[in-house]
């Protein structure tokens, strides 16, 4: 497979006359080397479809053509779609679909049906849209994300230590994550202030996964309530329903919720569902 140049990449922007948008995180990645090492991670699991968010000028997408049998790539920005359907026109690509929409805002165009998600994700939306991602479209089993490396650091930072954070425990329970890779702002158009990372991971099976909704709306309330206030003890962060929960597990309610390993949400979720349903 051709790569995607920077060289392209600065001619396309310059013939439809386009400024990358700081909102959208346009910044495109110019290494075919990484790109071929995303595609080739995501592609590790077996599956035949990739789900791209943001395909933007195709350096990613024109690898996943070659991995995968079917690729649908939604882009927000409707600018880049003709150039990007020329980059791919000029590789000869035909196995993706390029669907105009907004990954945060719109009902998301996809299929139910076992996909991989692969994704260099704009730096200041990145982390809503990985949760939607890995909440609502539960057929993508496996992860393959770009994103500011401190992002990757709480996405991937175990429950029950001291850097682990509500978004990454949430996280936690739909997926297992880890670090594949650092990358340097060189390797972007234009290149942004931080480094990323790379993160891999895999959608979670039983016991830990959290299926019915009612425990997983209870475990992320209990996860919010315990971390917004994460430097108190947990019976100053919970509330009334989610304390009889905890002393229902056994939990201590003098212990922090950084402390909390993830089964122990998990238990406090189930508890919480459990006492409402009594009820
Ligand atoms: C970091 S760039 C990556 C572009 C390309 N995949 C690459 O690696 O060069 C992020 C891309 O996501 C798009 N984008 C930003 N927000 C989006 C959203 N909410 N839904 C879909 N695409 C979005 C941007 O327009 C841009 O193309």
């Amino acid at each position: 497979m051709r790569p995607v140049t920077k060289r392209e990449i600065v001619a396309h922007l310059e013939r439809i006359g386009l400024e990358p948008s700081k909102a959208l995180g346009q910044n495109f990645l110019t290494d075919g080397n990484i790109a071929r090492k995303e595609a080739a991670l995501a592609a590790e699991a077996g599956l035949r479809v990739a789900v791209e968010v943001g395909p933007g000028l195709g350096s990613l997408t024109v690898w996943l053509a070659e991995y995968f049998d079917e690729v649908v790539a939604l882009e927000a920005d409707r600018r880049l779609i003709p150039a990007l359907g020329e980059v791919l026109a000029a590789r000869g690509i035909d196995n993706v679909r390029i669907e105009h929409a907004d990954a945060l805002a719109d009902p998301l165009p996809l299929e139910r049906r076992p996909s991989a998600l692969v994704a260099n994700l704009p730096y200041h939306s990145g982390s809503q849209i990985l949760v939607r991602l890995v909440e609502e479209a539960w057929f993508l089993e496996r992860v393959v994300v770009m994103v500011q490396a401190e992002f990757a650091d709480r996405i991937v930072a175990a429950a029950g230590t001291r850097a682990c954070s509500a978004l990454g425990v949430r996280l936690a329970l739909s997926i297992d994550a880890h670090v594949a890779a650092k990358v340097p702002p060189v390797v972007f158009h234009p290149q942004p202030t931080v480094w990323s990372k790379l993160v891999v991971a895999d959608r979670r099976s039983e016991p830990l996964a959290v299926t019915e909704p009612t425990t997983f709306d209870a475990t992320v309330r209990a996860i919010r309530h315990g971390f917004e206030r994460r430097r108190q003890m947990l019976r100053r962060a919970l509330g009334d329903d989610e304390l009889a929960a905890l002393d229902a597990v056994g939990i201590d309610p003098m212990r922090r919720a950084e402390s909390l390993a993830l089964d122990e949400w998990v238990a406090l979720g189930r508890a919480i569902a459990t006492s409402k349903g009594a009820r």
